[in-house]
């Protein structure tokens, strides 16, 4: 039996739109086992299908490989919300590349697999720290995707679940298709600092270099809860911002106590959103055999 292990994902990390993310500690977990036929369990009905993702990255790499589909047992087992905006759609395609690797002994390289992955999901800024871990930054050049990865550890997070889907597609479809100069200017210099700030954990250039101008202004109107929430943090002088399309948020800071006083605050002002305190996984996919 073949297990492999996701991690979830903050994807844009506000500043990095389809191209910064973050790896987070919570996990989707996948076996593949010998079988006479497809089977998928562990997930709901409408996804146990041959057009659930994990099944469509094990064909493409079957087709990358030039050999057959076979035969398996599919089992999820997912602590990453659907639709929520931290990675489960990139958690499914990476889990059917590194399953598919591993079936066949195929010892495909990392950043063989991210770009496999990132044609299937069509940006890669969750697919990369899913496989890689930490922090990336990736962009597509020619017909491979490009990472780099940025090391960062020692930072608190809060994720803050708000009791809603927002589907990636639609929220991809509020974003205009261009903006001015000068902002453009602004977001190089934001994302520049925000990647070097996360590195050498300094809070205040990382406050500082949060502003976004490419999705956080449209995607806001989609979450209710965002001005508020955001109102709070920049005001403690810590960040956050939309997790991937949302509609969860991040908050991150060095400091401890403030990841605990935002949870105790979300506790009493918004009992309806579900919080879950994380940290930076380290190392992205990982495999194992039974
Ligand atoms: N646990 C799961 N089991 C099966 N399919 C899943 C699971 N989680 C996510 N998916 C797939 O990913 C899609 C959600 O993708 P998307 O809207 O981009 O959400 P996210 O922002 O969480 O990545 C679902 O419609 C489904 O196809
Ligand atoms: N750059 C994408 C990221 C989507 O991430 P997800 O976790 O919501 O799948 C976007 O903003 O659309």
């Amino acid at each position: 039996m073949i297990k492999v292990h996701v991690p979830a994902t903050s994807a844009n990390l506000c500043i990095g739109y389809d191209c910064l993310g973050l790896a987070l500690d919570l996990y989707n977990h996948f076996t593949f086992e010998k079988s006479d036929a497809l089977e998928i369990t562990g997930c709901d009905p409408q996804f146990q299908n041959e057009d659930n993702l994990v099944v469509v990255a094990f064909k493409r790499v079957c087709q990358y490989l030039k050999v057959d589909f076979p035969s398996f047992h599919l089992h999820i087992d997912a602590q990453i919300p659907v639709s929520s905006g931290l990675g489960s759609s990139a958690s499914c395609l990476v889990a059917g590349i590194a399953g598919a690797n591993a079936w066949f002994e195929a010892n495909l390289d990392l950043q063989s697999m991210v770009t496999l992955a990132t044609q299937l999901e069509g940006h890669p800024d969750n697919v990369a720290p899913a496989i890689l871990g930490q922090a990336s930054i990736s962009y597509f050049y020619k017909d491979k995707v490009i990472s780099t990865i940025v090391s960062c550890h020692g930072w608190h997070g809060l994720v803050m679940m708000p009791d809603y889907q927002v589907n990636t597609k639609k929220a991809r479809k509020v974003i205009p298709s261009s903006i001015e100069h000068d902002k453009a200017c602004l977001q190089v210099a934001h994302a520049l600092t925000f990647m070097q700030a996360l590195q050498n954990k300094d809070e205040d250039k990382l406050l500082a270099s949060c502003m976004d101008y490419l999705h956080e202004p449209y995607r806001r109107q989609l979450i209710k809860e965002y001005d508020d929430i955001h109102q709070y943090c920049f005001e403690r002088n810590f960040p956050m911002w939309i997790s991937g399309s949302g509609p969860t948020m991040m908050a991150i800071s060095i400091k401890e106590e403030n990841i605990r006083n935002l949870y105790l605050w979300m506790k009493e002002n918004y009992p309806n959103i579900q919080c879950h305190f994380v940290t930076i996984d380290q190392k992205g996919v990982s495999v194992d055999y039974e």
